[in-house]
């Protein structure tokens, strides 16, 4: 090969991190992949645009054919997001025999397995580190370097502006939209940050994890999501009296044949190695059952890191290309997938209620729990400044979810009960 053309989907954030890595990093791609990589056309919705990066305008273009259809570019980046109109784009690079890198979780998660079939029948690569968890390669880790565990749990922070946001509000009081707008001026936040904030950007992640992890098709649908909106500063101010930080937890947790996966704001023990993780730093946590516990952190969100993570998949296609092997690597997921029912699942859980200060009350709350086999771990009780009421907050022990959610039902229609004002699952136990 004596040079190898990408055509680039998007500049943005990452788009430009990936021109400046190719340009910068030029002489190391050489020695790695024998020729130079020269970046050939370069789609965008808007020309005239400032850009982070200087580009010749004669490499811009708003219509996809000239990047698609262009026989001589070798590799698609796509990097400019979006599900429908960008898979369609993908299909049609596929089709022409081109390899793929991409940043798009939401396309990934939602039609990976069909892309990747395509890219095998082309005998295409298809690679997609930079989907989860930005400059940290965990999907390389779970696929190559832990191919021959049996991999049980990944417990992780794979969402850079959620963690960036809660780190901010809890360190320094901040206010949530303040820190939204700075995590979306650093580039981190989706193009629409309710995917971030709303939990569903960590959702796509964790199905796209959890595939590769259990070797299992993981859609969407089955990844229990809750965001962040929701925490409010007493929450904050509660963990960390109890000794918690919180923060947005993906959890896939596989026992025997069955998973269960979520996403959802948990109280961490303070001790927990996933609790120091700040900012818009991810972490996830692998337990595999030859290996034991493994660890990877490193920045999840922003133009540099994540664009790291593309060039290196493209690294990956280019080494392929040269020894006439695209298309071949992708593994298909071995088991069926079976997910745990609500009575399978457990954890201890943090709940915080406005009950009427009377006598009776607590007793009341107590039996429901203990009707459903709950029992409590830690229980703070204080007067509300609103006349008559008082506010509970309890950490149970370890509960399977059934019976906690069915607690929680009985709670509702209790007359002393005035609101159920925040629940959240808690992970480690804290000797507070
Ligand atoms: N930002 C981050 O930290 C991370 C992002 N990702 C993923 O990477 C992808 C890109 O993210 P990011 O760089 O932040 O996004 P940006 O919004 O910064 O950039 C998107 C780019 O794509 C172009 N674009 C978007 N839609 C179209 C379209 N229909 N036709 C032509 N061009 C289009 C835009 O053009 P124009 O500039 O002219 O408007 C822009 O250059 C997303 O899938 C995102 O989820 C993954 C990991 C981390
Ligand atoms: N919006 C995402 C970007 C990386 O995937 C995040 O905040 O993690
Ligand atoms: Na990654």
């Amino acid at each position: 090969m004596e040079e190898i053309s990408i055509g680039l989907l998007g500049l943005g954030t990452v788009g430009s991190g990936v021109v400046k890595i190719i340009e910068n990093h030029q002489d190391k791609l050489i020695h790695q992949v024998g020729c130079p990589v020269k970046m050939k056309k370069i789609l965008v919705k808007d020309i005239n645009k400032e850009r982070a990066v200087q580009v010749e305008q004669t490499r811009l273009t708003t219509n996809p054919d000239e990047v698609l259809n262009d026989p001589e570019i070798d590799v698609i980046i796509e990097v400019m997001g979006g599900i429908d109109e960008t898979k369609k784009y993908l299909k049609q690079a596929l089709r022409n025999r081109k390899n793929i890198v991409t940043a798009n979780k939401d396309l990934m998660a939602l039609h990976g397995a069909e892309l990747l079939t395509i890219a095998s029948e082309n005998s295409c690569d298809l690679f997609y580190e930079a989907s989860v968890a930005g400059g940290i390669p965990i999907l390389r880790s779970l696929v190559d370097g832990l191919a021959s565990d049996r991999i049980t749990k990944m417990m992780g922070i794979v969402n850079g502006t959620t963690n960036f946001i809660l780190t901010k509000m809890a360190k320094f009081g901040s206010a949530y939209e303040d820190v939204l707008k700075e995590a979306q001026e650093l580039g981190y936040a989706e193009a629409d940050p309710t995917a971030d904030v709303e939990g569903l950007d960590a959702a796509r992640k964790m199905a796209i994890l959890s595939t590769l992890g259990f070797s299992m098709k993981i859609d969407l649908d089955d990844v229990k999501v809750k965001g962040i909106t929701g925490i409010t500063e007493n929450d904050l101010e509660y963990a960390k009296q109890l000794g918690y930080t919180m923060k947005l937890i993906g959890i896939a947790h596989r026992e025997g044949e069955k998973v269960e996966i979520s996403v959802q704001p948990t109280l961490l023990v303070e001790s927990h190695p996933l609790a120091s993780v700040q900012d818009e730093f991810n972490a996830v946590y692998v337990y595999g059952e030859a290996v034991g516990e493994t660890m990877f952190y490193g920045p999840g969100a922003g133009s540099l890191p994540t664009a790291t993570a593309v060039v290196s998949d493209l690294v990956g296609v280019m080494k392929n290309m040269r020894l006439g092997v695209t298309g071949k690597s992708a593994v298909t997921p071995q088991y069926k997938k079976h997910l745990k029912k609500p009575g399978e699942i457990y954890s201890k859980y943090f709940l915080r209620l406005h009950v009427k200060d009377e006598v009776g009350v607590f007793a009341e709350i107590t039996s429901i729990f203990s009707e459903h086999g709950v029992s409590f771990e830690k229980i703070l009780q204080l007067p509300l400044k609103k006349q008559g009421l008082a506010e509970i907050v309890l950490v149970t022990h370890q509960a399977s979810l059934q019976d906690y959610e069915d607690s929680l039902v009985k709670l509702r229609d209790l007359h002393a009960v005035q609101t159920i004002e925040s629940s959240y699952r808690v992970e480690g136990s804290a000797n507070v």
